[in-house]
């Protein structure tokens, strides 16, 4: 092997969905290039300068896997889905996150889609499952699924009419859910049963409340049991909209709490995915309900597949930036450190001594994507977690009919594509690229905005030379011409941006700490109603006692006492906590409007300075 490396616990992969025809019917342009070869995404975005000319300013992202518009679930699921699974079967504990704003595509992935008779990764996994467990080597585990949410901090479970359900960490560090319902289940037709049944009641939920599924994590875990014994794990996380916890500013308290909550399990769930790729002793889990619900997830052995799923069109930019941004930065934690890069270089040195090659021969681009390297040469290109453990059924062909077809019948309105009844899942299907997909359709220059330029912003190169006409309105946008007001704005922009960062970082750990005050507060509220109750019962006594003949009044008199001093102290705690959950809610109210108006000057002064660099 020429890189000795570790397996790769974190894929990162993204998924384009095409444009809808709301979109289309708006008028909206598909601004995202996807590369399923080069697993790159290019997003051109759409600005307007001050005096409202238009450019387009050019993003480039690159990941484990990305997928475009034409990709299928089915060939997302072979190619970075089902090597997890497999995993499971192998003792390990393994995640596939859905990440993305609201109506990006993650439910579409996970779910699939019934009316469309499009199989997502549930029912994909569910059929190599039960084609694994029909294998001897795994007849004696059986199935359990557990179906649950959580919204606002608070978890519900989806196979129980949505009661609420506490997560407690008992002295072993084991993190359990009091109260979740587990389904033993038998066949791809009874778990779908189970999934569909908690897919409803998570919609049900959002139309008949305020609550709304995009604002919670729906976690679907199917357990691989050994007798009691749990012998691997599956997780299927569809998290809340990404755009649900971006903004800070918005002026309901609930929707701005909830905001907060998710951005926190998100800034959580990367933190834990950082300390999983990098085999930190410490995780974070505590860092949100999300995470500690999932800590299991996150240490031994266990991997992780995340989905960022996001919309093409140019209405929906900043979002798709945004979760670009948050799964690049997942991506980020797994290039290797300096000692890494140092290791590697060093044993490509030593390779290349053995081979008596002259060093400027030796491959140069391996540092930061070393698996690329490895796969154009050993190993399979999408095969992410080596020595597959399954590899020696490949000859039995388990994967190569799925029964789609027979769940027709069986789970209502589930019926599968033309086009995928009888896919061919082999293992050397399974190994392999896709085929080259056609490119996006609608070609953006052309079609729609012929006067854009298009900026390079990492080359600093325009695509297209800006047109004559751009040149000539902006005759003064020389930088050399205002050296000192350029050198002004962004001195004030980079302090405005330090100001309005640390009222955002104030805010958060505001809002943490609010969160948690007001989980305490309930709790108190619940133990001073039971004191209370308490209270009330001695009192009754004490009447009880004093109506009897010959009672002693001085008792009745020291217990009536004794029982109105602590009644006061009770009242007392639980005010003074109301008092401050009272004060640190205001002081949020008056930092979250700083954040606004700061923001908004940010953004007026950005404009400015960014028309004068162009
Ligand atoms: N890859 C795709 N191919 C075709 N249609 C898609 C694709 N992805 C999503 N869609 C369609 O886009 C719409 C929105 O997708 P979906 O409901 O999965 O979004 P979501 O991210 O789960 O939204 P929410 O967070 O609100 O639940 C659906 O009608 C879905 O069928």
């Amino acid at each position: 092997m020429l890189i000795e490396q570790g397996e790769p616990k974190i894929i990162v992969a993204v998924r384009k969905r095409p444009l809808n025809k709301k979109e289309i019917n708006k008028g909206d342009i598909d601004i995202v290039d996807v590369s399923n070869q080069q697993s790159q995404v290019i997003v051109k975005e759409q600005r307007t300068k001050v005096d409202l000319t238009k450019y387009i300013e050019e993003h480039q992202f690159n990941f484990d896997a990305a997928f475009d518009e034409n990709t299928t679930n089915e060939q997302l699921y072979l190619q970075i889905v089902r090597p997890i699974v497999e995993a499971a079967f192998n003792k390990a504990k393994v995640t596939c996150f859905a990440y993305g704003q609201t109506g990006s595509g993650k439910t579409y992935t996970m779910l699939g889609d019934y009316q469309e008779r499009v199989p997502g990764l549930y029912l994909l996994a569910a059929y190599d499952i039960f084609c694994l467990l029909n294998n001897e080597c795994y007849g004696h585990l059986q199935i359990a699924i557990s179906f649950y949410e959580i919204y606002c901090g608070k978890l519900f479970d989806l196979l129980n009419e949505r009661s609420l359900l506490q997560p407690r960490e008992d002295a072993k560090g084991n993190v359990n859910i009091v109260g979740l319902q587990e389904r033993k289940v038998q066949s791809v037709e009874q778990l779908m049963k189970v999934i569909e049944q908690g897919s409803a009641s998570r919609i049900t939920a959002s139309n008949s409340s305020n609550n709304d599924s995009s604002r919670s994590h729906a976690i679907l875990q199917i357990t691989l049991k050994d007798g009691s014994r749990s012998h691997g794990k599956l997780s299927f996380i569809d998290l809340a909209g990404s755009e649900r916890g971006a903004d800070v500013s918005d002026t309901n308290k609930q929707t701005r709490f909830d905001g907060a909550e998710i951005n926190k399990s998100l800034l959580a769930l990367k933190e834990c995915i950082r300390a999983l790729d990098l085999n930190k002793n410490h995780t974070p889990f505590r860092g949100s309900k999300l995470t500690l619900v999932l800590k299991d997830s996150f240490i031994g052995n266990c991997k992780t597949v995340m989905i960022g799923n996001f919309s093409p069109s140019n209405s929906s930019s900043e979002h798709t930036l945004n979760t670009l941004r948050y799964a690049d930065r997942v991506k980020e934690l797994k290039k290797p450190n300096d000692k890494e890069l140092k290791d590697q270089v060093t044993s490509l040195d030593k390779l290349a001594r053995e081979l008596m090659l002259p060093r400027q021969q030796q491959p140069v681009k391996m540092q930061k994507q070393p698996q690329n390297q490895q796969s154009q040469q050993q190993q399979p290109q999408f095969n992410p977690f080596k020595n597959n453990p399954l590899q020696n059924y490949q000859n039995q062909n388990l994967f190569q009919q799925p029964q789609f077809l027979n769940l027709q019948n069986s789970v209502p309105g589930m019926m599968i594509p033309q086009q995928s009844q009888q896919p061919t899942y082999t293992f050397q299907n399974f190994i392999q690229p896709p085929p080259p997909q056609p490119q996006p359709v609608i070609p953006l220059q052309q079609q729609q905005q012929p006067q854009f330029k298009i900026n390079d912003t990492k080359n600093k190169q325009s695509f297209n030379k800006p047109t004559p006409q751009l040149q000539e309105t902006r005759p003064y946008m020389n930088e050399n011409l205002f050296p000192g007001q350029i050198e002004r704005k962004s001195k004030i922009n980079s302090s405005m941006e330090d100001d309005l960062m640390k009222i955002g970082q104030k805010h958060e750990q505001l809002i943490s700490v609010i969160l948690e005050e007001e989980e305490n507060l309930i709790s108190s509220h619940r133990s001073h109603i039971d004191q209370m109750v308490e209270l009330v019962k001695q009192e009754m006594m004490l009447l009880h006692n004093i109506d009897k003949p010959g009672s002693d009044v001085d008792e009745y008199v020291k217990g009536l006492e004794q029982i109105l001093l602590t009644k006061m102290e009770e009242i007392q705690t639980l005010q003074s906590q109301l008092s401050t959950f009272k004060s640190h809610l205001s002081e949020e109210e008056t930092l979250q409007k700083q954040f606004y108006q700061q923001r908004q000057q940010l953004s007026q002064q950005d404009t400015e300075c960014s028309d004068i660099f162009k």
